[in-house]
């Protein structure tokens, strides 16, 4: 197993350039994380795997314990059996070594005594270590209406950590937070009563992805770009969502929810807070987060002219939203959105930002794309100035791309421009390198002590306040989606939206006679 502290050269855990600033984590920490939940969905999915990985790299702490907690009765040999068969590796001795590190306890997430049991085991299990710190992770892998009463039985039952100086806990919680303002509120004013933010890690995994990681360092690196980056140059940005496929059976779920819960008010609205922001004072995650908050809080509420709703339905092969039997007949709920958001600020007065997020489409991508203002006098193009626009794309999934769309002298004797690009493909510049999960890299945050990935209170209801006129205007009936096909690229009444807000589509570019783009 490799060791838990790293070297700067050697993919640190430590992140080297901040260490002045935060983030040990001492060698002789009996770290335990306790997976509530864990018969379910996410915890197989994502948690185990995540861990895992964690795990296979070297990056869990040697003195290890894996906690499943749920109330089904779970033998502990079925449930190995059953996480072994996530886990996305050849190597059977490294799954069976992890799976050996798991156990279970079985309880209920509102009777104290299930919570005194697990602070029991807890305690033998940290009484055996080597006397150092001990580290709890309480990840929830469950459903947020049950978050208030697991927090007052973790907290009142199993929050008592040996009195070593290092110790720590922290609690992991998933999204949805809430389903508007007030209930977000009143969740975190619940949970806040029992334990202070700075235990709180509030997963969005959008924050976790490559190119969300990389935005900061894009931004703030780059001398040429970071003048460019504001109203004077830029003139719309796109955050795009697409989902090539729909509900399969979640409708139920899903419907409660709708898209732009799902989607657009927590990841998409994280994206742009990333793009905006100004520069914060320092990589510390407070300061990052301070800056996030401010640009959230100078974009008004969407009003509902600037957004168009869609629901999918059958394109004669495929099912629509309302044939799949779980969805409730006759459902309203937004299946897409496209909204138009303005940022009032000196930066970005004039700049409309688009978010557009939906399931079954045409294909399965996320993306920013920046736009910038035409050039003054263009030489080439009198008669058309948009003929030559430039774009910078950054492209989150599949593939991890950005790419500069500019216009560059078509080779030849001629004397004319065309449209190409400057390509940063990952998967041709980075050949060997590995790209964590997003929750691999927000579980070694937090096992770090790192919450710069992690959503604040303050932005969420920065972002509540954006989206829940919107939201109620949508549940009280106000507002209804229109039609579009499944597999299509949603109701062309979005793509009027985006035009109208002066993104100018360039038909004749095409991409790539690049002939790296065949190696890819
Ligand atoms: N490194 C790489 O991997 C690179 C890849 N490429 C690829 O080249 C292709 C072209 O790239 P690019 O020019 O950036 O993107 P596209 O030409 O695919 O799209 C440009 C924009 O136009 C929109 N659009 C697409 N079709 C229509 C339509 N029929 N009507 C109105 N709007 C439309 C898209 O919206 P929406 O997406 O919402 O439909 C998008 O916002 C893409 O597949 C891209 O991934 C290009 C450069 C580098
Ligand atoms: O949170 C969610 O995200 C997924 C999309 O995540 P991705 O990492 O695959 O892009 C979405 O399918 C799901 O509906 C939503 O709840």
């Amino acid at each position: 197993m490799g060791s838990f502290k790293r070297s700067a050269s050697n993919n640190s855990l430590s992140a080297s350039a901040r260490d002045d600033i935060k983030y040990e984590v001492s060698d002789n920490l009996a770290f335990t994380v306790v997976v509530l939940g864990a018969s379910g969905d996410l915890a197989k999915k994502k948690t185990f795997p995540a861990l895992f990985t964690l795990f296979d790299k070297g990056f869990l702490p040697k003195d290890l314990a894996i906690i499943g907690y749920a109330r089904s009765a779970l033998d502990i040999n079925d449930l190995r059996k059953k996480i072994k068969g996530f886990l996305k590796s050849k190597d059977e001795a490294k799954k069976d070594e992890f799976v050996q590190h798991i156990t279970y306890v079985q309880g209920a997430y509102d009777k104290s005594e299930a919570f005194e049991n697990l602070q029991h085991t807890l305690e033998e299990r940290e009484q055996k270590s080597q006397g150092g710190p001990a580290g709890r992770l309480y990840y929830l892998a469950l459903p947020p209406s049950v978050y208030p009463q697991v927090c007052k039985g973790l907290k009142e039952g199993a929050s008592q950590l040996p009195d070593i100086e290092g110790s720590w806990l922290r609690i992991i919680i998933e999204k949805p937070f809430g389903m508007d303002l007030e209930s977000s509120e009143d969740l975190a004013e619940d949970l806040n009563k029992l334990f202070p933010e700075e235990q709180l890690y509030r997963i969005d995994h959008y924050l976790g992805k490559e190119l969300m990681q990389n935005m900061l360092v894009m931004r703030f690196a780059n001398r040429f770009i970071s003048p460019c980056w504001n109203n004077q140059h830029i003139a719309n940005v796109q955050i795009v969502f697409k989902e090539p496929f729909g509900t399969e059976g979640r409708g139920g779920y899903f419907d409660e929810f709708g898209i732009i819960r799902d989607v657009m008010q927590n990841h998409l609205l994280q994206v742009l807070a990333l793009v905006a922001m100004e520069k914060p004072v320092s990589l510390g995650a407070d300061d990052i987060r301070d800056e996030k908050v401010k640009v959230l809080r100078c974009i008004s509420p969407v009003k509902g002219e600037d957004s168009i709703l869609g629901q999918y339905v059958s394109n004669g092969k495929d099912p629509g939203y309302l044939d799949d039997e779980t969805t409730p007949k006759g459902s309203k709920t937004p299946t897409f959105a496209a909204v138009k958001l303005h940022i009032r600020n000196d930066r970005w007065e004039g700049v409309p930002f688009i978010l557009k997020a939906g399931k079954a489409l045409n294909e399965r991508k996320v993306e920013i794309r920046l736009q910038m203002r035409p050039t003054v006098a263009n030489l080439w193009h009198e008669e058309d100035p948009n003929a030559l626009r430039n774009e910078l794309v950054m492209r989150i999934q599949p593939d991890e791309a950005i790419y500069y769309k500019l216009a560059i002298k078509k080779p030849g004797l001629e004397y004319n421009p065309v449209m190409s690009e400057l390509d940063l493909s990952y998967k041709s510049r980075f050949k060997e390198t590995y790209i964590p999960d997003a929750y691999e890299r927000l579980i070694l945050d937090a096992i770090r002590g790192d919450q710069e990935h992690f959503v604040r209170r303050d932005e969420l209801r920065a972002a509540w306040a954006i989206f829940t006129p919107l939201l109620h205007a949508i549940d009280d009936g106000k507002l209804e989606p229109v039609e579009y096909k499944h597999g299509s690229r949603g109701p062309p009444e979005a793509d009027e939206l985006i035009r109208d807000a002066g993104f100018v589509r360039n038909e004749s570019y095409v991409w790539g006679d690049s002939p790296r783009r065949s190696a890819l």
